[in-house]
């Protein structure tokens, strides 16, 4: 059978690490370095339980409060992942604030999403708790994770929830069970 496709668009405020998340599950390593990102495409076959999967991860521009959704990422898009910083406070609030827009865009009140708190390993100059993050997924009824693209924690986690929500709202819950990530 050849891999399902699933596309998969990574979005949050600028920095946040969202190239840096999409570099550590592509191609298994961190760079200590800030380039702004204007729009950036990686593929990689996973396997999750037995299924094979190629995914298409688009990692998209930083947006603030005030950008409008950009519409090139509300069509063709199986689900999202939404990142923001545990270190800013302002990148939670504007996680929000994209989150509302994307709903709003698709017309659903439901979309496959994984909320991400990333930047674990700089935990003294955590701003966000762990409980407010689990709070907004919460209500979004979304999966929630915290990440450190730099240590390399919980990374291919955050796509194999994913993947699993997305085959959950295709209405195929066999691979809900357990689960083997490669
Ligand atoms: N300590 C630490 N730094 C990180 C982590 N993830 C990303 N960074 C750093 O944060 C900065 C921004 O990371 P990017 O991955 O470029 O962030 P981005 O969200 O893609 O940024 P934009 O392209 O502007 O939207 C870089 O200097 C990264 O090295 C992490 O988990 N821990």
């Amino acid at each position: 059978m050849p891999p399902k496709e699933r596309n998969i668009a990574m979005m949050g405020y600028r920095s946040v690490g969202k190239s840096s998340l999409s570099i550590q599950f592509v191609e298994g390593q961190f760079v200590d370095s800030y380039d702004p990102t204007i729009e950036n495409t990686f593929t990689k076959i996973t396997r999750v339980n037995s299924t094979e999967y190629e995914v298409k991860l688009v990692d998209t521009a930083g947006q603030d409060e005030y950008s409008i959704f950009p519409a090139q990422y509300s069509m063709d898009f199986h689900g999202y992942v939404l990142v923001y910083s545990i270190t800013s406070q302002k990148s939670f609030e504007v996680i929000q604030i994209i989150y509302e827009k994307l709903l709003d865009v698709m017309g659903k009140a439901y979309v496959p999403v994984v909320l991400v708190g990333n930047k674990t390993d700089l935990h003294q100059e955590r701003a966000v708790s762990t409980e407010d993050g689990r709070k907004l997924a919460e209500s979004w009824k979304a999966q929630f994770l915290e990440t450190s693209a730099k240590q390399n924690e919980s990374v291919a986690d955050i796509f194999h929830l994913l993947l699993m929500q997305i085959e959950k709202e295709n209405g195929n819950t066999k691979e809900q069970s357990s689960c083997i990530i490669s």
